[in-house]
């Protein structure tokens, strides 16, 4: 098929060969892997979607087909060669696929797959509901942060998104549009979950809702030493069964090596007439650590929320004096990195190249992982905001695609970094990219057995070694589901089976 003839495949939305489209499409967040797709479809519906699956599944020469949400990848994830990307986010005028539709009884919204999840908060706010996992920035798309699993600070007792989904619509590698959850096509309900867009695309997914709360008190305390920081994270994560008087909604942490860092983007919190001095705090090797917690409530039961915090502060060992707390809306605080992205925009320092790390890493080697790479590899230079914060296995589904370490409790650490062209040489993408590598050469070494999360590999036996036990049963669902392998090649993993070159 050559764009011509695809342009004769009868689509409801629109089928683009227009540069401005394709090169949207070749373009991600990380701003390192630029590759040209053939065409860009704005589909209309989840059948327009099938469609193009189906054609290209059938065709005699085959070409490949990618999903694109809100193209907020590192890695050229959303990217495909030569084939057709799938713009799911973003909205076509007239011939739009549905709006979020609530069933406040039943407490769900059905979104359509390219939604952001901005948008899916607007839509359920309207009923006074709100989803219950969140990630920590919500202009992603619902379909994207599926197939990776989608996590914040809820996920230690929310599990992460993955596990807050009743019911998708797919479209399989061979076009057909399926319903699955865990009753009905189950496979494939838990092969696309976490899945990296490998077994369909995502039309709709059923989104379990909550009662959203009005307000939020966030908090931030700071700590020197890194053990009594995790032991109140891990203890914090450890009230996830209690009633919700009884535990923080949410909890995450940051690292801070260097001085810029503490006032940095994510930190607007702390006051700029007040500035946190690192060395004052007898922090041992330079590193601080900041845990970061907050409680929703709601203005009926504001006289409770001080008693209640207070309770759950005293248990907590961080340093005196180094609490900073502030009170907004529930939606504010569920929005606050996006404030720090109009920020960077202003500055012209949001599109830029990202090479960002996200590690999951077992809570038995943490301690480890901070003295050679917090005190050590980073030499007290970041580049961007460093968040640490542990999660209960136990609210991950293991029938879905995604691989977590094998331990009860485990960390993200995400490395979310931004290279710039300032001339100095710690700040520029080579230099830390050869970190990236390095911090993963260390833990190899050292035995460190992390997972990478958003994984970015470049050969199969790095994905087989990712993947591990589970490997048999993806290679198996991939078979089964996509046989072609037509489906998101930028991830990687298997070459489409109608060309002999990589294809990707
Ligand atoms: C500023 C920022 C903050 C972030 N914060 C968090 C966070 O707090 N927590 C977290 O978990 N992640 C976070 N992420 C990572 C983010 O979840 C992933 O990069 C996610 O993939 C982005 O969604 P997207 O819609 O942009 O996906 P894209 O980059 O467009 O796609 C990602 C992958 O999913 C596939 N895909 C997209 N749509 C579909 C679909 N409908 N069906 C099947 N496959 C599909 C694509 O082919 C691609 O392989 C953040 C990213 C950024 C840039």
């Amino acid at each position: 098929l050559n764009p011509t003839e695809l342009l004769r495949l009868g689509v409801d939305g629109q089928l683009s060969v227009d540069p401005a489209d394709v090169e949207s499409a070749s373009l991600d967040f990380g701003g390192v892997n630029r590759v040209e797709p053939m065409a860009v479809l704005h589909p209309a519906s989840a059948e327009d979607v099938a469609r193009l699956v189906r054609s290209a599944y059938e065709s005699a020469r085959g070409f490949t087909v990618s999903a694109r949400g809100h193209g907020h990848s590192i890695n050229g994830q959303a990217q495909t060669a030569n084939g057709v990307v799938v713009q799911m986010s973003g909205r076509l005028g007239s011939r739009n696929p549905e709006k979020p539709r609530v069933l406040e009884k039943m407490r769900y919204v059905d979104a359509w797959g390219g939604e952001l999840w901005i948008d899916v908060l607007r839509s359920t706010l309207e009923y006074g509901l709100a989803p219950k996992s969140w990630t920590d920035y919500l202009y992603l798309s619902v379909g994207g942060t599926l197939s990776n699993a989608g996590i914040s600070g809820q996920a230690f007792h929310h599990g992460p998104q993955i596990s807050n989904v009743y019911e998708l619509d797919v479209v399989t590698g061979k076009g057909e549009l399926l319903t699955c959850s865990q009753k009905q096509n189950s496979e494939l309900f838990h092969a696309v979950l976490g899945g990296l867009g490998q077994f369909g695309i995502i039309t709709r997914a059923r989104i379990a809702l909550e009662p959203a709360p009005q307000r939020v008190r966030w908090i931030r305390v700071l700590y020197s030493n890194f053990t009594t920081f995790t032991q109140d994270q891990e203890y914090l994560i450890s009230l996830h069964g209690q009633h919700s008087s009884q535990k923080f909604d949410y909890v995450e942490g940051f690292v801070i090596v260097d001085e810029g860092l503490i006032n940095n983007w994510r930190s607007s919190f702390f006051s700029p007439r007040n500035p946190v001095k690192i060395a004052s705090l007898g922090a041992s090797g330079g590193v601080l650590y900041c845990l970061e917690i907050t409680k929703n409530y709601h203005e009926s039961t504001a006289d409770t929320i001080d008693q209640e915090v207070e309770a759950l502060m005293q248990k907590l060992n961080f340093i005196p004096a180094t609490v900073f707390t502030t009170d907004l809306p529930y939606v504010d605080f569920l929005d606050r990195v996006h404030k720090a992205e109009l920020k960077l925009r202003s500055k012209g320092l949001w599109e830029v190249p990202h090479p960002w790390l996200n590690l999951f890493v077992p809570k038995s080697r943490i301690d480890d992982f901070d003295k050679g790479v917090f005190k050590g590899i980073l030499e007290n230079k970041t580049s961007g905001p460093i968040l640490i914060y542990p999660m209960n296995k136990n609210k991950w589904d293991e029938r879905s695609s995604v691989v977590v370490p094998d331990e009860e409790v485990f960390y993200l650490v995400a490395l979310l970094r931004s290279a710039l062209d300032t001339g100095e040489e710690t700040q520029t993408l080579e230099y830390l990219s050869n970190q990236n590598r390095q911090i993963l050469r260390f833990c190899d070494e050292a035995g460190i057995d992390v997972k990478q999360y958003l994984p970015h590999y470049t050969y199969e036996e790095e994905w087989v070694d990712h993947f591990g036990d589970k490997w048999a049963l993806f290679h198996q669902r991939k078979m089964e589901f996509d046989p072609r392998h037509i489906l998101t090649t930028g991830q990687r993993i298997f070459k489409p089976s109608f060309t002999s070159k990589t294809a990707y």
